[in-house]
Parts: C-alpha cells; structure tokens; sequence
C-alpha cells in the first residue's frame, strides 16, 4: 500500500517583496538571466521580476506502508521543506503530495500548539482533534502528564512555559499518539541530560510502532539505525535515492 506519494513536487519562496531596494536589485543582478535561474543556483527571478528561492524542485517519490525513509543532505538542501510540505504546511507551487493515513509530526514545538490554552487544554483538544473519547484521551493526559513531568504547569497556560517546559510537553504529546506516518525533523534538543535519556526511549519505540518514517537527520548512527531506505537532497533536487547503506556511504564519501 502508497503511503506517501510526491510527484514533480515545486515549492519556492519569494526572498523580497518591496520593489526599490538595493537586496533586491543585487540578488536579481546574481540570476543570469530574466526567464531562468543560473547553473547551479537557487535564485530565480521570475517574469514580474520577483526574485524567489527554487526551495524543492520537481522531486518525485513514493513510500510504501513499512518504509522508514531518511532524508540526508547539507544544510539548506531543503530537507525540513519538503517534511513541512508532507505535513501539509507548505502548498506545493506546483506537483502534488499525497499521504495516506494519519500523520503525527515532531518537527516543531509549537506546531498545533494554543498558547493562551494550558498544557492540559492542549492536550485535550489534540485527543479532540484526533477524535478519542473520554477514556482513551484521560489515559493520554495521564501518559503525556507522567512523561514530561510538568506538574502544576499543566495547569498554566502555555505561554508561561520555559523553551525546555515547552519540548517536554510537546514531545510527550507527539509521542503518546502513535500515527501511521511519523514525520520528525532533528531531534529537539532542547531539554536538560534526564529528559534527553526519555526522550530517545520513547521515540525509539514510536518509530517502531510508527508503520512509515520520514526523518530529516545529520547524525549517521541514527539514520543506519532507524531508516531503511535513504534520499539525498542536494540544491532541492533528488540527488540519490536508495537503500541506507548504499546513500549514506557514497554521501559520506563525497
Ligand atoms: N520560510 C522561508 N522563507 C524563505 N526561504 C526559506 C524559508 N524556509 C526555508 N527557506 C530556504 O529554503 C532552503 C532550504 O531550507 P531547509 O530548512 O528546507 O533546509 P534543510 O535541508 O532542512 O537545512 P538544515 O540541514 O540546515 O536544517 C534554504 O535556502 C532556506 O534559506
């Protein structure tokens, strides 16, 4: 079964938006020419000279139910956009996304998070969202309460956590429901050395319970351990795809 389709998938983002300025008529002055990008570059002007980022271009790939893909490359290679556009956050400019099943995503703390709602609100209202009655969202509350160890906060609003406070919660809250596609940015390492222990526990069995993975990761022991299968981004476009053995060593190589 698909679990994850991406066919000519294009996203970029306009870098400036006022029309007289000296950013905007340096950047434009490094694409070649009006119409196009330059070799190599990810700086595009387009025809009502507005100068974008080509972020994800024409990228192409299906997952099927059990496959725990990794996505590797250097920094802006476009890894975290093309989880934000799994996620649905980011709209493809053009191509389509495709995910079958229910998505859970740690990519960021304050994802799905209500501020001015109190941990315990927000837990109730993800348990809500998801559609779980009575019993199965107390005994979450009780789980996610239990992990991040938060005590009265819980029955604060949001908005009055430390950044630490905050990963706790939205950690423990994005683990205690396990989705049919996982999708994870780097670890959130925002947190003190006993929580970090937890956390990689509990994330360890998630990604077993999880049926499809998609994570963005630099560290190589974790992608061997976790990924079966690897996609190298380079420039926002697909540059190897393939088992993780057979990426990560000619990766590493390069
Ligand atoms: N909201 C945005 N507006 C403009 N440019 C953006 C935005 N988000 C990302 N970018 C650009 O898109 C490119 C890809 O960024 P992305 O965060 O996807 O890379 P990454 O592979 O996850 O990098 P890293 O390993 O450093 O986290 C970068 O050039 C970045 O500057």
């Amino acid at each position: 079964m698909t679990r994850v389709l991406v066919d000519r998938l294009c996203l970029h983002f306009p870098v400036y938006h006022s029309e007289n300025s000296t950013l905007k008529r340096s950047m434009a002055s490094a694409v070649s020419n009006r119409s196009g990008q330059r070799a190599g570059s990810a700086l595009v002007e387009d025809a009502r000279h507005r100068v974008t980022i080509d972020v994800l271009k024409d990228i192409s790939f299906t997952l099927d139910k059990g496959e725990r893909l990794g996505l590797i490359g250097g920094n802006g290679a476009g890894k975290t956009t093309l989880l934000r556009a799994l996620a649905g956050i980011y709209e493809p400019v053009s191509g389509r996304v495709r995910v079958r099943g229910s998505i859970g995503t740690l990519l960021d703390t304050q994802l799905g998070m209500n501020m001015e709602l109190t941990g315990l609100e927000n837990i109730r209202l993800r348990c809500l969202f998801h559609g779980f009655g009575q019993a199965q969202a107390g005994s979450i509350a009780q789980n996610v309460a239990e992990f991040a160890e938060l005590g009265d906060f819980l029955a604060l609003p949001v908005k009055t956590y430390s950044s630490g406070m905050l990963v706790r919660l939205a950690f423990g809250l994005a683990t205690a429901i396990t989705p049919d596609v996982l999708l994870m940015d780097e670890w959130l390492m925002a947190g003190d050395i006993t929580f970090l222990e937890k956390a990689k526990k509990r994330i360890e069995s998630l990604v077993q319970d999880s049926d499809t993975l998609v994570m963005s990761s630099h560290q190589p022991e974790i992608i061997r351990r976790w990924c079966t299968r690897l996609i190298w981004l380079e420039n926002g476009q697909i540059r190897m795809d393939g088992p993780t053995d057979a990426v990560l060593d000619t990766y590493l190589a390069a």
